[in-house]
């Protein structure tokens, strides 16, 4: 494989592609390339000169020629010329470097002042003459293709060059998955610090208000996502809704439908739900209401949230007979997992989310448990306040991308829960049950945890796996701090509960187990005896 350069960065003349790539290459520690520079080497004369002597055409040839070289051989950072992604080897080149991973960065300074600076170096041929309304010009034909070619895409008004190093650093190294598949409009999911600073360009220029619906604790956070959004140019309607569970009611989601309505919000305005799952639940229920659906993107701030109930599209509110009984499929249009958001996160409420990660490892992706062993200690004693920059922060954003990408894959092509999608449900069944007989005091992360030990020890009864998984299930979830085993209710009360569980079929249990780790199958119909020995082994 090709050494590939680390990030490509392409912008206007005076954008500052050479200054802040030469410092996003020094806080990299990785070399840095300039493609002027190089052509200015590789036919031994200054630019200016060369257009004088050849034209632009030909400057253009060698321009692609060079470009083409450093984008197969050089592991760095990549500076382009302001004209060269309008050639159109250049952008297949660029298009394939994007295809193998590449991260291609559109450094959109504010017009004004990269033209000032523009003007103020000289030694820019394109500029020759009105050098304002040349630079204009090219500015009008040229930021639509940057914008086509570029899958990174960084403001960078107002910043110094450290600034805007900072945010290209961070722009290039969130992982996006992709979201797509059957009645799907496709999303990504961004994970990453910084991932918020994508909120205008998921939203696009269509919406002129936007209703950013949080909770309290997450205050610090909003009004990040306010002043971006303030920034991008829309008229924001701030609404904090009560905590937790009690914020997913109809009063709650009726109070917003009545502030949209008087605040004229219309069908092309949008929805930002910042928060934990409990927020994102309810901002996306408001969003699919509202005039039958208006555009939403999830800020999930919890672990739990940005691993999964802000991807899936699932969306609701809860209503006096139970939680989640009201609702509707509705995918937004982008995820933005921004890790900084983490730094204020509970240790207990992140130890919970482990358990929805602990169970995409079981259902599908290994490595995810390989993971969490080798990192239980310190995932264990998780503190928001020293997390950021930590090595751990990286281990968590691998987990989130890895939990995310199973997600995906089981929402892909059943995103209303047909099929492949009851999966998900590892542990759910007897959890939901736990959580209802506690009167939702057991956060859901810890339900499930014993609600795998549960399904473990029920597929081992059923001859499915052997003893030593049943006890990794065990060990694995304890060393993370979640809960193994439950006493708090008969075996009556939960088999009715889990009679009620969505997926029985008439008066069958349906459990979903596994028959190897990676591998889930559904157990239908099993015994009551058996279904009792198996809460029998989780009483202790
Ligand atoms: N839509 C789905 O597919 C789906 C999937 C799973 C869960 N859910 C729903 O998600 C909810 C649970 O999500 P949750 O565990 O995030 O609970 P939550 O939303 O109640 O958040 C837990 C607590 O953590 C706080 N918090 C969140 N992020 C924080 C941060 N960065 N800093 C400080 N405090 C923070 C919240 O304010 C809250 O007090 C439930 O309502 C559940 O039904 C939905
Ligand atoms: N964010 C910034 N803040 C202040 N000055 C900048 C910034 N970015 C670039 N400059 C300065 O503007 C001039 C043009 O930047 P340069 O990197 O050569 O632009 P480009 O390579 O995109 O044409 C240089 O003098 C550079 O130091
Ligand atoms: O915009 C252009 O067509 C050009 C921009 C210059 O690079 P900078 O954008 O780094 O000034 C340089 O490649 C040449 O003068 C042509």
């Amino acid at each position: 494989m090709a050494a590939r350069p680390y990030a490509v960065i392409l912008g206007m003349m005076g954008a500052g592609k050479t200054r802040v790539g030469k410092e996003v290459a020094h806080m990299l520690h990785l070399p840095f390339a300039d493609a002027d520079a190089e052509i200015e080497h590789e036919v031994g004369m200054k630019i200016p000169a060369y257009f004088e002597q050849y034209g632009e055409p030909a400057f253009r040839e060698v321009e692609a020629d060079v470009i083409a070289d450093f984008l197969e051989d050089f592991e760095g950072i990549f500076s382009l010329g302001g004209g060269a992604p309008m050639t159109p080897s250049t952008q297949r080149e660029l298009a394939t470097y994007i295809g193998h991973g590449g991260k291609v960065v559109y450094l959109d300074a504010d017009p004004q002042e990269a033209m000032e600076r523009a003007n103020r170096g000289g030694g820019r041929p394109m500029l020759n003459g009105d050098a304002n309304a040349r630079w204009k010009k090219l500015y009008k034909q040229r930021d639509p293709v940057f914008h086509e070619v570029s899958n990174v895409h960084v403001h960078t008004r107002g910043l110094t060059p450290q600034g805007a190093a900072k945010k290209v650093i961070d722009m290039v190294s969130q992982r996006i998955v992709h979201v797509d598949g059957t009645a799907i409009e496709p999303y990504d999911v961004a994970i990453g610090e910084g991932a918020m600073n994508r909120l205008v360009d998921v939203l696009g220029p269509q919406p002129k208000k936007i209703a950013l619906i949080h909770t309290q604790p997450v205050q610090r956070h909003s009004d990040r996502a306010r002043a971006l959004l303030r920034q991008g140019g829309y008229e924001v309607s701030d609404i904090v809704i009560p905590d937790a569970e009690p914020g997913k009611t109809i009063t709650v989601a009726n109070g917003i439908w009545e502030r949209l309505g008087t605040e004229g919000f219309t069908r092309s305005d949008a929805v930002v739900g910042l928060g934990g799952g409990a927020a994102t639940d309810l901002a996306g229920f408001v969003a699919a209401t509202w005039m039958r659906g208006i555009r939403y993107v999830n800020c999930p701030t919890s672990l739990l949230a940005m691993v999964d109930a802000s991807t899936g599209g699932k969306t609701g509110i809860n209503t006096p007979q139970g939680k989640n009984l009201v609702g509707s499929f509705y995918t937004p249009a982008g995820v933005l997992a921004d890790m900084t958001t983490l730094a204020s996160l509970p240790n207990d409420i992140f130890i919970e989310g482990l358990g929805e990660v602990a169970k995409s490892g079981f259902i599908r992706d290994s490595e995810i448990l390989h993971i969490l062993e080798e990192h239980a200690g310190e995932l264990r004693n998780f503190n928001g306040q020293a997390f950021l920059g930590s090595p751990l922060e990286d281990v968590v954003a691998e987990l989130i991308e890895r939990t995310v990408r199973v997600k995906a894959y089981h929402v892909s092509s059943d995103l209303k829960e047909k099929g492949l999608r009851e999966f998900l449900n590892y542990g759910h069944t007897l959890g939901h049950a736990i959580e209802k007989l506690e009167h939702f005091r057991w956060r859901h992360g810890n339900a499930v945890a014993v609600g795998m030990v549960y399904a473990a020890e029920l597929a081992n009864i059923m001859g499915l796996i052997d003893r030593d998984l049943v006890d990794y299930h065990r060990s694995l979830l304890s060393s993370l701090g979640l809960p193994t085993s439950w006493n708090g209710g008969s075996f009556e009360d939960v088999l009715a509960l889990m009679h009620r569980d969505k997926k029985a079929r008439g008066n069958e249990l349906r459990f979903v187990v596994l028959d190897s780790i990676g591998h889930v199958v559904h157990l239908d119909n099993p015994s009551v005896d058996d279904v009792e020995e198996a809460f029998r082994r989780i009483q202790h």
